[in-house]
C-alpha cells in the first residue's frame, strides 16, 4: 500500500486488512512515499517511515518498506513496483492498493501502462468519493468497498495544530510518536531531524 502516511490513520490500516483479507494476501507492504511530487510539503520521511512502522507493528502480516523514501527523486508508482519485483521475484503476484480519489488519477501517473502490467491495482472506497471505475482497465483494476472510516491524514494534522486530540483517529504509539516529535503544532510540519 502506497501512501503519504503524514500521519498514517486507521483509514489506511483499515483498508489494508480488509483488501487482505479479501484477496487472501500473504503480505501488505506499507510504502511511505519518499517525496509525493503531487503533494506540497510534507513532514521529513524518516517521521513518516517510522510512524507507519509503529502502526503496523502488532499485525504479522503487515511490513513497511523504505525503498520510496530511499530512492531520491520525485517518487513514482512504476519505480515502487520495480523495486518490489526485485524483492519478491517474477513469480510473485503483486497488487497495489491505493485509495478511490488517487485511482481516479492513475492513468496520468508516470508510465501508467507499464506500470499497470506490473501489478493488479486496488482502490478502495473512501468517505466523501464517488466510485467509478468506468474509464479504467477492467483487468488491471479491481474496486473494493471496505468498512468507511471518514478520517483523513490532513485533518489530522488540523486537528494537532488545533490543540485537538487524535486518540482513536490514528493507533496510540503514533499519537505518542506526534507528541514526542512534535508534529503538526505550528506549520503542521516538524523540522527535519
Ligand atoms: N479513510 C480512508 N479510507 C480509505 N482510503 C483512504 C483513507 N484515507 C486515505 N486513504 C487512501 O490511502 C492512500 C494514501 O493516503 P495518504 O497517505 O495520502 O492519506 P490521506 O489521508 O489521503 O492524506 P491527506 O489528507 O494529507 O491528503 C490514498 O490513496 C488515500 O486515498
Ligand atoms: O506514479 C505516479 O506518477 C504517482 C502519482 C501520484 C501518486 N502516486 C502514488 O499513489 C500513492 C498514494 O499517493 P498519495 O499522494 O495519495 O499519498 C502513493 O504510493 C504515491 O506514490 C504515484
Amino acid at each position: 500500500m502506497g501512501g503519504t502516511f503524514d500521519p498514517i490513520h486507521h483509514g489506511h490500516l483499515v483498508a489494508a486488512s480488509e483488501v487482505q483479507a479479501r484477496f487472501d494476501l500473504d503480505e501488505v507492504m506499507f510504502v511511505p512515499t519518499g517525496q509525493p511530487y503531487e503533494k506540497g510539503r510534507v513532514s521529513p520521511a524518516e517521521d513518516r517511515y517510522l510512524m507507519t512502522v509503529v502502526a503496523t507493528a502488532s499485525n504479522p502480516r503487515f511490513h513497511v518498506s523504505r525503498a520510496d523514501i530511499d530512492r531520491d527523486g520525485p517518487t513514482y508508482t512504476v519505480d515502487t513496483l520495480r523495486d518490489m519485483r526485485a524483492v519478491y521475484g517474477q513469480s510473485a503476484e503483486l497488487y497495489f492498493i491505493t485509495g478511490a480519489d488517487a485511482l481516479g488519477r492513475i492513468m496520468s501517473w508516470k508510465d501508467a501502462l507499464t506500470m499497470l502490467e506490473l501489478a493488479h491495482f486496488i482502490g478502495v472506497t473512501r468517505p466523501g468519493f464517488e466510485l467509478s471505475g468506468a474509464h479504467l482497465p477492467a483487468d488491471s483494476v479491481t474496486l473494493v468497498e471496505v468498512p468507511a472510516m471518514a478520517i483523513s491524514s490532513s485533518d489530522c494534522r488540523n486537528r494537532v495544530a488545533s490543540g485537538l486530540p487524535v486518540w482513536y483517529l490514528v493507533p496510540d504509539g503514533v499519537v505518542q510518536y506526534i507528541n514526542k516529535r512534535g508534529l503538526y503544532r505550528d506549520s503542521g510540519i516538524a523540522k527535519p531531524v
